[in-house]
């Protein structure tokens, strides 16, 4: 048996139309249009190029984009009065500040300065604390996309069981907490957990964001188990630079049943769920209804 592809890039895709065309028609009725801030600090070269990415992609999508790029060793109080001219800003319905942080600057006091109803991240502790009590919130975009392929497969997850690998605040808990607010029976697991192959042979689901190249492996899959890779490393394969998930990916994907590979997989569906939550935080702002965008509601089509 081999894995069926999830196909991140697709699924990626269909939501970004979906997005597109409701940005196009509330522009029509109301004239007003979503606005996204990205902030960056510094000049990681992988973030640069994510901050690319989304702005592009928000621009793509009819939306205004609004890049903020400071120097490494901007001050805490520079970086947070920015933030405060952005939560008073009513051109810019969401704010992204993008991580890691350099060292100096507290990037809980940083995430926390947004104002929720801005914070298209999902990272503020009032986002966290709703989505951990089952309440509407927005959702971190990476769990969100995850959670949208998983749909895919698993039309019920009662019954079911998952194990996350990978406890970060950014994937693993809220991931581990969709899943339950989903029913399902799950599993959270520290990448040097000595019992992962027992625990990974019981789950129906695996979830790895561990930034571990290789770490789950064939053998401890049970057969059929969907297998969704968030993992994403740079290596060196055959003397060539690679981009690599934390699923031993050739070898997992003869025993799962659906499997995302890297890169194509969660990636593509982070910043496309960046584009629903900036639009979803839109919506609330303006009073216009929050329709669903995700693929679970299939077209009429
Ligand atoms: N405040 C904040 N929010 C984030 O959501 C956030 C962040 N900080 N810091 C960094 C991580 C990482 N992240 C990715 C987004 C898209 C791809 C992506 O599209 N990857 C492509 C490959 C891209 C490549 O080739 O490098 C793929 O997997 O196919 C990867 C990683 C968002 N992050």
């Amino acid at each position: 048996m081999t894995a069926e592809l999830i196909d991140g890039k697709a699924y990626a895709e269909t939501v970004r139309a979906r997005v597109r065309d409701r940005v196009a028609a509330l522009h029509a009725d109301t004239g007003l249009t979503p606005g996204l801030a990205v902030v960056l600090v510094g000049q990681d070269p992988a973030s640069e190029v994510y901050v690319r990415s989304k702005g592009r992609q928000a621009v793509d999508a009819g939306m205004k984009s609004f890049e903020h790029r400071l120097p490494a060793d901007t001050a805490e109080a520079e970086l947070l009065d920015l933030i405060a001219r952005l939560n008073d800003d009513p051109h810019v319905h969401g704010i992204l500040v993008q991580l890691p942080l350099p060292p100096h600057l507290d990037a809980r006091a940083v995430i926390n300065a947004i104002s929720p109803t801005k914070d298209v991240d999902g990272f503020h502790i009032s986002n966290v604390g709703m989505v951990g009590t089952g309440q509407d919130a927005i959702v971190p975009c990476t769990p969100l996309g995850c959670m949208i392929m998983l749909r895919q497969y698993h039309d019920d997850f009662r019954g079911k069981t998952a194990l996350v690998i990978g406890h970060s605040n950014i994937v693993g808990k809220p991931m581990a907490r969709l899943l339950l607010n989903a029913d399902c029976t799950v599993m959270i697991a520290h990448k040097s957990s000595t019992n992962i192959p027992e625990l990974a042979r019981l789950a129906d689901i695996i979830v790895v964001a561990a930034g571990v190249p290789g770490l789950v492996r064939a053998e401890w899959i049970k057969p059929g188990a969907t297998v969704i890779d968030v993992g994403i490393n740079r290596i060196q394969r055959a003397g060539k630079p690679a981009l690599v998930g934390d699923v031993d990916f050739d070898n997992v994907r003869k025993v799962a049943g659906a499997i995302t590979p890297v890169p194509g997989g969660v990636g593509p569906m982070t910043i496309a769920c960046l584009l629903v939550n900036t639009l979803s935080a839109f919506c609330h702002q303006h009073d216009l209804p929050d329709l669903p965008l995700l693929l679970d509601e299939q077209d009429p089509s």
